[in-house]
């Protein structure tokens, strides 16, 4: 070894004057936060509450720091980072409470957590629609839902949900789905003979499953999250479940990422009560019923055509109170604040029978 080359010693010292530099600064960032938070509090009415939680400006603040990475950290990993700093920031302006399709341990509750870091706090409901009624009611901040899955389609509770609910997206989040067959501290791991899951996350390890337990009893229940607690009392069961399930539960890893597709992602979107300002690179959400005639789907679509605007996802659902014939979900690039999404929906709402605006969000940066 050459001379030149920094010790351990003295490479450890630099680190050490590093993250004292590095503390210093993200407590400066933070007084920052809290001083932001008295002046959005300064800016109310009399009985108005002031809105924290700004996701176009969290959106514009990832974007900048993946922007101008330069390494050797990679941009996800940078990004990630800064995701937690702002949480921690955004706590100390006020306390989040998120309100997740649970229980603890889905990965909409991992969803969550990579939208909004983990200084929030995460509340499991039982059901999508009470998710919903949490942010509706003030009880939750904001929600979090899964909307569709690149292997198993949409998520219809979800979509019609919005047709009622009184809420506005604010978010969407992707997640890469990856699954892993998991055993408890007294599973004999030669004899596994029933395996526990969400009916869901079978069908996504199908071929995987017929391929290594092609024997074994698939077993579905309500979540990944209950076959992780529910294998631990048998001594020949497994579970299909993700890594927060692992975690939670203490379970090991017997096999990792077993989807049959290495692309599995879901997305989710999140929920809440305040419309969100322009990032500079948004989506918007809109439902639409049409009258039921040749062509209605054409029809509706031309204008966006006509527009230059893009188009994210088109989704029919029968209507379920008997009047429309259809009900379009649809996505598409833009913020309704732009002149062109603007002229679009205006288009949209002279041709269609009914239009709700569901809203513009940050595209998802993470
Ligand atoms: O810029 C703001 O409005 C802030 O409150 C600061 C901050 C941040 O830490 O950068 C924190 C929370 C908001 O959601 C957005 C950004």
């Amino acid at each position: 070894m050459s001379d030149s080359k920094p010790t351990l010693e003295t490479l450890r010292d630099t680190i050490d004057q590093l993250d004292r530099q590095i503390q210093e600064l993200i407590n400066k960032r933070a007084s920052c936060a809290q001083q932001v938070a008295d002046v959005k509090q300064a800016g109310m009415e009399e009985g108005e509450k002031a809105v924290f939680y700004r996701p176009e400006r969290e959106a514009q603040v990832l974007r900048r720091v993946m922007e101008r990475n330069s390494g050797p950290l990679n941009n996800e990993s940078m990004a990630r980072l800064f995701r937690e700093i702002m949480s921690a920031c955004l706590a100390l302006e006020e306390p989040m409470s998120i309100a997740y399709l649970g229980p603890e341990g889905t990965f909409t509750q991992a969803a969550a957590q990579k939208h909004f870091g983990h200084a929030v706090r995460t509340l499991p409901m039982a059901t999508i629609d009470e998710v919903f009624r949490e942010v509706e009611s003030g009880s939750a901040h904001y929600g979090v839902v899964p909307v569709e899955n690149s292997t198993e389609g949409v998520v219809n509770t979800t979509l019609d949900s919005f047709t009622h609910a009184n809420v506005t997206i604010c978010g969407e989040v992707e997640l890469r789905i990856h699954h892993h067959l998991l055993v408890g501290a007294n599973t004999k791991e030669n004899s596994i003979s029933r395996i526990y899951s969400h009916q869901q996350s079978f069908a996504q390890c199908r071929q995987w499953l017929d391929a290594h337990y092609p024997a074994a009893d698939r077993i579905p229940v309500s979540s990944n999250s209950d076959a992780a607690k529910r294998m631990q009392s048998e001594w020949n069961a497994a579970a299909i479940a993700g890594e927060v399930a692992a975690e939670i539960y203490g379970l090991k890893k017997v096999a990792s990422n077993i989807e049959d597709n290495p692309h599995n992602s879901t997305r989710f979107l999140i929920v809440g009560r305040e419309h969100v300002p322009s990032s500079g690179q948004d989506k918007t959400s809109i439902i639409v019923s049409m009258k039921n005639k040749p062509g209605a789907l054409y029809e509706l679509l031309a204008p966006f055509h006509e527009a230059g605007i893009m188009l994210t996802r088109v989704e029919t659902r029968p209507s379920r109170d008997g009047t429309w014939a259809y009900l379009f979900f649809i996505d598409f690039e833009g913020h309704e604040n732009t002149e062109s999404v603007k002229n679009v929906l205006k288009h949209v709402e002279e041709l269609a029978v009914y239009v709700k605006r569901l809203g513009s969000y940050p595209k998802a940066v993470l």
